[in-house]
């Protein structure tokens, strides 16, 4: 290393540069892949976080390609486990790939590296707080964490492209610290003074980073300075450069100096082509600035710390104070043992000075040859020849700068991303298993519940026909027994007067009221008669859909719950005005045969026989009439002489008694069985009446059409009813087919994103493999 050339510093700057590029563009991918799992896990499926009380069976075995699950394992991919050692990337990558052997036990949490939710939630598995936590809410929680995760990548992302480096010069007062920077620079733009003169935190840096502008900021508060709003900082004149510098009147908490010195003979480090590089000049240590200086050291910004000893004094104990707690946090400290122009017995000074930094920082120790630089740090500019030692110092600064680059910016971030794919591994395993379980159970579920889904189908088909069988039924038994029953109860209808009481041919006409009255009565009370029976079969109708409901409900099995409204039959009322139509009919039939008025027709009957024997009885009469009054009455005596030895007179008036005789017999004749006559014409009447205005028909057809009515709500309920029972049975097994269809969808996702994290993984972890960050 002692041969540095600037070939070789400007070749690792590039490979730095190559690096860099890859490392920024991995960044990117893995931000890409966090991204992803977190919006799947906000959007699909919520990601099952590995937590040892929501996955007990978390006992993976490691290395092999195929875990306890079964998992089929893509080529390549670790198993969580071996991932969950990703922060110990430094490790040869054999270590970590190929370790078959090796087998742990995972407990969830600790296997985590950098998403861990708030460890504390978890820290009593088994406390009330994590039972009482939804899994969705710890996916919320790990959302959280991803979406932390993509910002800290960002801010790594933003660091790893930040092209600059800083390095703080301190060291003992007068040691030469401001002396070596203005070397350094080739440019006496710092103050110099014999006596201890830094006052404040000087930096260095290109005027690229202030618009090309040469200036000197004095800055009050570093936390709000911007170099493009004037108000954060106090422009400082080059003339009131040393005052500031020596007296610091205006309290600044540090000043920056830009220098343009792209135009100059000699590019210093601070314009390199690889980085761009500011130095920072420190106020000398002593008891008040130590603590500030310490503190300052251990900014993030700050690649690299070169300490200054004057060789004239060696260490004193502020400078000791401070290498020993510097070694903590940067290990190797890059130190300049200035003025040694002035020693004589240099050999004797160079080991006395190296004994001290074996005891105060043993790896700086080790790697003296490139940390540790005896140099006389006045004197160097351009114009002459830089004395070798200088020179090498300045190679060596630069070589040690882009190093610590290396571990300051692309180190840390190269770690975090294997940390976090190691996280994101065990999570996609995890979750691959759950969902791979989750098929499987709804797979058996499905395989389980199919039969009975099946047996009720059928059922429902049975079940739905033999309900519709009954109403059909009951509605066929009623319309049977009303068209019967009215049709005889129509043809027989005299006989429904029968009782009635006659009296003779005087009271004939209340008779026949009577007989109207007693038969539109009889024919009311059979109208009646025949909604009571509609009544009867719409009970046992009503009483055998509840036996089937019954059935029914003994198939419900689990399955049913009270959101299904499953409504037992029994708990149906039956509508009130169900027969109101019926009844309706039924007043509309009787009032239509209250218009029936009796005629005198009604108390004859006017059939041919009776008219022919009535007829010619009165036909006797009125010629016997007839000829004793007007015609020649000897002949007829003439006639009736040959057969009779009446006197005429005597005759005459017989005939006049026979005449008459046989007038009231035809008139007798005629009315002979009156009430029989009354009855038979009005029955008769009515009954056409009936027939005519299709009074039957239309009463069982509303007969039927209430019977219908009253069974029809127990039937529906009792289809209702088992429809939803297979709705039930349906949704449940939606529910399954869906949850099965997330899962795969889960699967697939999870799988696909353990093969990218491994491939990433495999890119990352190669960065460090090259030679020349080993
Ligand atoms: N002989 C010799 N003198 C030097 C060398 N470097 C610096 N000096 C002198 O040492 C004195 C102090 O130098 P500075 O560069 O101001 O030292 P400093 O460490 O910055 O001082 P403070 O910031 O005040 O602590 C000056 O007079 C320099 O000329 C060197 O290599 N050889």
């Amino acid at each position: 290393m002692d041969n540095l050339r600037n070939s070789d510093v400007q070749q690792r700057a590039q490979v730095f540069s190559d690096k860099s590029s890859r490392l920024q563009k991995y960044l990117g991918e893995t931000k890409n892949l966090i991204h992803s799992l977190r919006l799947f896990s906000s959007s699909r499926y919520p990601v099952h976080y590995p937590i040892n009380t929501f996955s007990p069976r978390l006992n993976v075995s490691l290395g092999s390609s195929e875990n306890f699950y079964n998992l089929s394992t893509p080529k390549g991919f670790n198993s969580p486990a071996s991932l969950s050692r990703a922060n110990t990337f430094f490790q040869d990558s054999h270590d970590s790939e190929d370790n078959e052997d090796n087998t742990s036990t995972i407990s969830g949490l600790d296997s985590l590296s950098v998403l861990k939710v708030d460890a504390r939630l978890f820290k009593n598995n088994n406390s009330d707080l994590v039972s009482s936590l939804e899994g969705t809410s710890v996916s919320r929680l790990l959302e959280e964490c991803l979406l932390n995760s993509e910002a800290h990548i960002d801010k790594l992302i933003y660091r790893v492209a930040d092209n600059s480096s800083k390095i703080l010069i301190t060291g003992d007062l007068n040691a030469g610290k401001t002396t070596l920077i203005n070397s350094l620079i080739r440019k006496q733009v710092l103050p110099v003074d014999q006596q201890p003169c830094t006052m404040l935190f000087c930096e260095v840096l290109e005027s690229s980073k202030n618009g090309d502008r040469e200036e000197i900021h004095g800055i009050s508060d570093i936390s709000k300075y911007n170099t493009n709003d004037p108000s954060t900082y106090t422009l400082v004149s080059h003339q009131d450069l040393e005052d500031t510098v020596f007296e610091n009147k205006q309290m600044f908490q540090q000043l920056k100096v830009y220098l343009n010195e792209s135009n100059g003979p000699y590019s210093s480090l601070l314009h390199n082509g690889t980085v761009d590089i500011s130095f920072i000049d420190s106020p000398g240590l002593n008891r008040d600035s130590i603590k500030t200086t310490q503190l300052f050291a251990r900014q993030e910004e700050i690649d690299v710390v070169v300490f200054v000893v004057n060789a004239e004094n060696h260490f004193t104990l502020s400078g000791q104070e401070f290498l020993a707690s510097a070694g903590k946090e940067k290990a190797h400290i890059f130190i300049v043992v200035n003025k040694f122009d002035a020693i004589r017995k240099k050999d004797k000074c160079r080991s006395m000075i190296m004994e001290q930094i074996c005891e105060l920082s043993p790896e700086t120790y080790e790697m003296s040859k490139n940390l540790v630089h005896f140099i006389s740090a006045k004197n160097v500019n351009s114009k002459d020849s830089v004395p070798q030692e200088f020179d090498s110092m300045e190679r060596s600064l630069r070589w040690w700068t882009l190093e610590q680059r290396f571990k300051s910016k692309l180190a840390p971030a190269q770690r975090y991303i294997l940390n976090v794919l190691g996280d994101l591994q065990f999570i996609a395993a995890e979750n691959t298993a759950i969902a791979l379980k989750s098929i499987r159970e709804i797979n058996d579920a499905l395989r389980a519940s199919t039969p009975r889904y099946e047996r009720l189908l059928d059922q429902r088909i049975l079940a739905t026909n033999r309900s519709e069988l009954i109403v059909d039924d009951s509605s066929s038994k009623v319309q049977e027994y009303s068209e019967e029953h009215l049709n005889t109860i129509v043809h027989n209808l005299e006989a429904s007067a029968f009782n009635v009481n006659y009296s003779g041919i005087f009271s004939v006409w209340d008779y026949a009221e009577q007989v109207l009255v007693t038969m539109v009565n009889h024919i009311k009370h059979e109208l009646y008669e025949c909604v009571n029976f509609s009544k009867s079969i719409v009970g046992s109708s009503i009483n055998e859909l509840n036996k089937l409901d019954l059935e029914r409900s003994k198939l419900e099995g689990g399955s049913m719950n009270d959101n299904l409204s499953i409504k037992p039959l029994s708990k149906i009322t039956e509508e009130k005005d169900t027969y109101s139509d019926s009844l309706e009919q039924i007043e509309k039939i009787i009032g239509d045969l209250s218009t029936i008025s009796i005629s005198v027709t009604d108390f004859v009957d006017f059939n041919w026989e009776k008219l022919q024997i009535s007829g010619s009885l009165f036909f006797s009469a009125s010629s016997l009439f007839f000829y004793t009054k007007f015609a020649n009455i000897s002949n007829l005596i003439d006639f009736v002489n040959f057969s009779s030895r009446l006197s005429p007179r005597a005759l005459g008036g017989s005939f006049f008694l026979v005449a008459g005789a046989l007038g009231f017999g035809s008139v007798m004749y005629l009315f002979n069985n009156t009430d029989a006559t009354v009855r038979g014409k009005l029955s008769k009447r009515i009954k056409q009446k009936m027939i005519k205005n299709k009074h039957i028909s239309s009463n069982v057809r509303v007969l039927v059409t209430s019977t219908n009515r009253a069974i029809r709500p127990f039937a529906w309920q009792f289809q209702t009813n088992f429809q939803k029972m297979l709705e039930a049975e349906e949704r449940k097994r939606a529910d399954h087919l869906r949850s099965r269809q997330l899962s795969q969808e889960a699967q697939m996702f999870f799988d696909e994103l353990r093969a990218k994290i491994s491939t990433l993984s495999r890119n990352v972890r190669s960065i460090s493999s090259d030679e020349y960050f080993k």
